[in-house]
């Protein structure tokens, strides 16, 4: 891999990282399939709780040191998984660009695509893959298509037109992916943040910044126990640590 602006994290930087990342010693979430991969959530928020600046808004949040650290998570990881507003709005790599990385070591991307909304064709990710820089994306959709440049996993279609994450993670681990780290978007973090028996751990990146109203905000839904409004998650076992000018917040979802 050519030489990039992501530097080696730090021994302690990964000591601090690694209890929260896939490996035969760190936990899964409680009660968890072993038909399922390890979830690691993560993202970059403002102070404001925004991801981008507007919906559909490509925008930097994570500082140099984050971003070498979004690196290292994905050297850890076999997949990446973002929906496909991201794919869109962002043009995504999504490679692993982490100092020394072989091609073995690249993180296959997965577009969670129900529509067939993306194309491969003239993306990023296809141009990365032809040069050897990552893996053919795979694509997650309710129907599958063979003439396509792209590996497509085909989902049934849950209530509402939606896919369920549980039958989205068990395909993947069925696919032979057993560690996926979720980035985004707003949708898919919003959902996913409802359901602690599949998300292993939660790694955010926090910059010191606020994005303002309007911004597209990590917000899940309301959440009632009994008719009565309640937090809608929270993050147990939780640390932190400064990189560079950000906080990054690493914790589990649980109680
Ligand atoms: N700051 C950060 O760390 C990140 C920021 N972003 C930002 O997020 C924005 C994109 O967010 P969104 O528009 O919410 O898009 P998204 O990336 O969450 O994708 C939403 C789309 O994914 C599909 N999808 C997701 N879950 C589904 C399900 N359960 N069933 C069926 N289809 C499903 C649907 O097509 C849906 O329209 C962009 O502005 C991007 O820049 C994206 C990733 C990380
Ligand atoms: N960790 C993080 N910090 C930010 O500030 C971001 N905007 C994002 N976005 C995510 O990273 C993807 C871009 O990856 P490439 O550099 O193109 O490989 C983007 O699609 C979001 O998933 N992440």
């Amino acid at each position: 891999m050519p030489a990039t602006d992501i530097t080696e994290l730090s021994s302690s930087e990964q000591t601090f990282l690694d209890p929260y990342l896939p490996s035969p010693s760190a936990p899964s979430a409680s009660g968890k399939s072993a038909k399922l991969p390890f979830v690691t959530l993560t993202y970059a928020c403002s102070l404001d709780g925004m991801i981008a600046l507007a919906p559909g808004v490509r925008t930097a949040l994570s500082g140099p040191e984050t971003k070498s650290m979004t690196h290292y998570l994905r050297l850890k990881h076999d997949a990446i998984l973002v929906g496909a507003g991201t794919a869109v709005a962002d043009l995504p790599s999504l490679n692993c660009r982490y100092p020394g990385a072989e091609f073995d070591e690249q993180p296959q991307p997965v577009i969670v695509d129900p529509r067939r909304r993306w194309k491969v064709e003239g993306s990023a990710l296809g141009r990365l893959a032809e040069e050897g820089k990552g893996r053919q994306p795979w694509a997650v959709s309710l129907g599958g298509n063979s003439d396509e440049a792209c590996k497509r996993l085909v989902v049934e279609e849950s209530e509402g037109g939606r896919m369920d994450w549980e039958t989205v993670l068990r395909k993947l681990k069925a696919e032979g992916i057993r560690s996926v780290m979720v980035e985004g978007g707003a949708t898919v973090i919003n959902a996913l943040l409802a359901e602690p028996g599949l998300v292993d751990s939660v790694i955010v990146t926090i910059a010191p910044t606020w994005l303002g109203q309007g911004g597209l905000a990590a917000c899940p839904a309301v959440t009632t126990v009994d008719g009565r409004r309640v937090n809608a998650a929270r993050l147990a076992d939780t640390t932190w640590r400064q990189f560079g000018a950000d906080a990054v917040l690493c914790g589990r979802l649980g109680a």
